[in-house]
């Protein structure tokens, strides 16, 4: 693991109260907020492994923005132990953290967080130059980096001259300048208009299958989680609801909360191929797509013409195969677990 945190806890104006001994969750919970304090986080455990996405959701306040700080202690645990490749950093002295923070961990925020008064250049290498490394070497480590994310013929630019898309892209890079194994993104999109939010998405996936970072995102939008988590975690009012894949959320959903996040989602983008492919390799296909593309992915393919789909593993080879004709009894299935969720949900907004 990256990153893990054990029996997380954040008290927000009474540390005292955590010191848990025998008592529950529930017990711990009540005599904290009965002495005036406020629980933001109970007992999370959590973690991240190199090259995975994990996905922070739930509704506002229930503690998404205190656990991804306090995974690098920008936030102080108030019980509990956070983990960076396998080593406690809690109780790390602050020198020694502020350095694993500038040479492992990222962050990229909602609002660009980008200084005005300096070129897209100038932004990118602030990290390195805080490092203090030589002017070549960031110049070229932040090159590469604007180069990465699409913005090389606006290096010389100022913030005011970029898109909002663009700024985020900015922020982007500056993050991933100082080669973090741990990146985290808050909200990150939340600003930016859907369709550039679509682009953005898919910009954190395609980063992601070539630097392979141990990745903590948090949204609001369950098709947001879908698309760019491996995982997802519900929180709610502090503590950890469920954690599991997109498919697992939407078909065996802890309880009505974690069934309210999943009930509007559209399935066909959340289902995934393999999950109704035949196994085996087909006499002949039209296309081959991933077997970890959505439905609504094989249904763009099948509207142009196709007949037969192949889809491969991770390594490129063909592990199973769909018709066109059963792509409708698997568009169904996915429908009806969608129908059941949505009957049995209870309202939470
Ligand atoms: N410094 C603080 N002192 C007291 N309470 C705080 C403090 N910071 C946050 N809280 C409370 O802790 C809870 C969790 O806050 P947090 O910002 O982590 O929520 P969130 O899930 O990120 O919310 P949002 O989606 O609105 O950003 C909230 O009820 C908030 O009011």
């Amino acid at each position: 693991m990256i990153v893990e945190c054990r029996h997380l806890w954040k008290v927000y104006g009474g540390n005292e109260a955590v010191s848990s001994g025998s008592e529950s969750i529930e017990e711990v919970i009540a005599r904290a907020e009965t002495s005036g304090a406020y629980v933001a986080l109970a007992d999370i455990n959590l973690g991240v492994e190199r090259g995975e996405t994990l996905v922070i959701m739930g509704l506002s306040g229930s503690g998404k923005s205190t656990l991804l700080r306090c995974l690098t202690r920008l936030i102080e645990p108030s019980a509990g132990e956070v983990l960076f490749d396998g080593s406690p950093i809690t109780g790390m002295a602050r020198k020694d953290l502020l350095s694993l923070r500038r040479k492992h961990m990222s962050m990229v925020f909602q609002n660009f967080a980008l200084l005005p008064h300096r070129t897209v250049l100038g932004n990118v290498e602030l990290p390195l130059e805080i490092q203090k490394q030589d002017a070549k070497s960031r110049r070229a480590a932040a090159l590469e980096m604007i180069e990465l994310v699409g913005l090389k013929s606006k290096v010389d630019h100022f913030p005011h001259e970029l898109s909002g898309g663009q700024q985020q892209r900015v922020g982007i890079a500056r993050s991933l300048c100082s080669n973090p194994s741990l990146w985290l993104l808050d909200e990150p999109f939340s600003a930016l208009d859907p369709l550039i939010r679509r682009e953005m998405q898919d910009e954190i996936l395609r980063l992601q299958s070539t630097l392979a970072k141990a990745v903590v995102f948090v949204t609001h939008d369950f098709e947001e989680a879908a698309r760019v988590g491996d995982r997802i975690a519900i929180l709610r009012q502090g503590r950890l609801v469920q954690c599991g894949t997109a498919e697992e959320l939407v078909c065996f959903p802890a309880d009505d909360y974690v069934r309210a996040f999943t009930a509007e989602v559209d399935r066909a983008r959340i289902f995934k191929v393999g999950r109704f492919m035949e196994r085996g390799v087909p006499d002949a296909a039209d296309k081959s797509l991933p077997m970890n593309a959505s439905l609504k992915d094989a249904s763009h393919v099948f509207a142009q013409g196709a007949h037969v789909l192949a889809f491969c593993d991770d390594q490129h080879k063909t592990v199973g195969f769909m018709r066109r004709e059963q792509f409708g009894a698997a568009l169904a299935v996915a429908e009806f677990e969608g129908l059941q969720t949505r009957v049995r949900t209870q309202s939470y907004y």
